[in-house]
């Protein structure tokens, strides 16, 4: 199969690695020197230093949809700040598509922030498209160390030819129907690992953090059930799987935003020391204003606003945590 990685970043590149022993696989920078420097040395030092570059990976940058001609897939890495572009690139292309990014688009104006398949729908509704998601750190995947993923699409084309394209010795890709559901916990883990990195900063304890995953998994099967996922995707690979895995692993960019602001920095700095794209900054508020839009309770991502805007200090958001109401559990 002919592979177009769209997105040389960490997960874009270690995507491509672990297929390029199976495949035929480009990838494409949108930086040209970062494509020609990349093809030099065999290793992308910016993003995914140490790794070497297999030499059947064929670097390319330039125009999209020149990359793209010829491929049985194309795969899009970019962050969500780029989906709309890239997918806009690609309307009118019969090559499938799917996308790596989890989270929601920036919430522009009033306008609300979209998920990856609604920006599609909007701007590319002909294409044949779907997400691969699912918890993997792009470090352990480019080293071939075992991990699981999720193909979601309503295309079962599209759901096989990622199994095809990804299914091997060191990645087991599951498929699933539930776009929206696999979606949402993409999305929703990438706050609550702010959160949970913010708790264990501030050294609350294991039982804080249990505690959040379990209530954070709980915000986030209500916030998807009412954008129409099923509630049975977020028991799965992307909604606890990632979660989990987001929330306790410190390879985790939006967890370590957490432990960087308990520490006492400020946003911009835990940013900038990163190096890499944290969509949990990003997209939380537009986590909150759709579930308050549809009336959906999700006081964790409510707090995790609260910190990003400046509104409250870590002590105290823990403090407006604990402070709620007694309640009934349930999901
Ligand atoms: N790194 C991981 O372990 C991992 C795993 C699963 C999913 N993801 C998701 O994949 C997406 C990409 O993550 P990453 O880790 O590769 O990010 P990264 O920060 O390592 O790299 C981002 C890449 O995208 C490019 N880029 C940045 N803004 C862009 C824009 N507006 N348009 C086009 N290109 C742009 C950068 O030049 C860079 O090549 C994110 O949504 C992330 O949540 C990452
Ligand atoms: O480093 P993070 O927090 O962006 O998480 C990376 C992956 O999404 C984990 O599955």
């Amino acid at each position: 199969m002919k592979i177009c990685v769209l997105g040389a970043g960490a997960w874009g590149t270690a995507l491509a690695i672990n297929a390029a022993g199976r495949h035929a696989v480009s990838l494409w920078a949108r930086d040209e020197a970062q494509s020609q420097a990349m093809a030099l040395a065999r290793e992308n030092t910016r993003y995914l230093p140490g790794i070497p570059l297999p030499a059947s990976v064929q670097m390319c940058s330039g125009v999209v949809p020149d990359a793209v001609a010829g491929a049985d897939l194309a795969i899009i890495a970019t962050p969500m700040a780029g989906l709309r572009d890239m997918l806009l690139a690609l309307r009118g292309s019969s090559c499938p598509v799917a996308w790596l990014c989890k989270g929601f688009e920036h919430a522009h104006g009033g306008a609300e922030g979209l998920l990856a398949h609604e920006i599609q729908a909007q701007v590319a509704p002909g294409l044949v498209a779907g997400v691969l998601s699912g918890p993997s750190f792009a470090q352990e995947v480019a080293q071939g160390r075992p991990t699981a993923l999720v193909a979601a699409s309503v295309h079962a084309g599209l759901r096989e030819a990622l199994v095809d394209a990804f299914h091997g010795p060191s990645l087991r890709v599951y498929a699933n129907e539930d776009i929206v559901g696999v979606e949402v916990g993409g999305a929703v883990k990438n706050v609550l690992a702010i959160a949970t990195g913010l708790a264990d900063g501030l050294a609350l304890g294991l039982n804080a953090r249990a505690a959040l995953i379990t209530r954070g998994l709980a915000e986030m099967t209500r916030l998807g059930v009412a954008l129409g996922a099923r509630a049975d995707t977020f028991m799965g690979l992307s909604g606890l799987g990632d979660l989990v895995l987001t929330a306790t692993g410190d390879l985790s960019r939006n967890r370590k935003v957490g432990l960087l602001l308990a520490a006492g920095k400020t946003l911009e700095q835990a940013v900038d020391s990163l190096g890499h794209v944290a969509e949990g900054v990003y997209c939380a508020r537009a986590v909150v204003q759709r579930a308050r839009h549809l009336g959906v309770e999700m006081p964790i991502a409510e707090s995790v606003v609260a910190l990003l805007d400046g509104r409250v200090r870590p002590a105290e958001a823990v403090a407006e945590l604990m402070g709620r109401e007694p309640g009934v559990e349930r999901p």
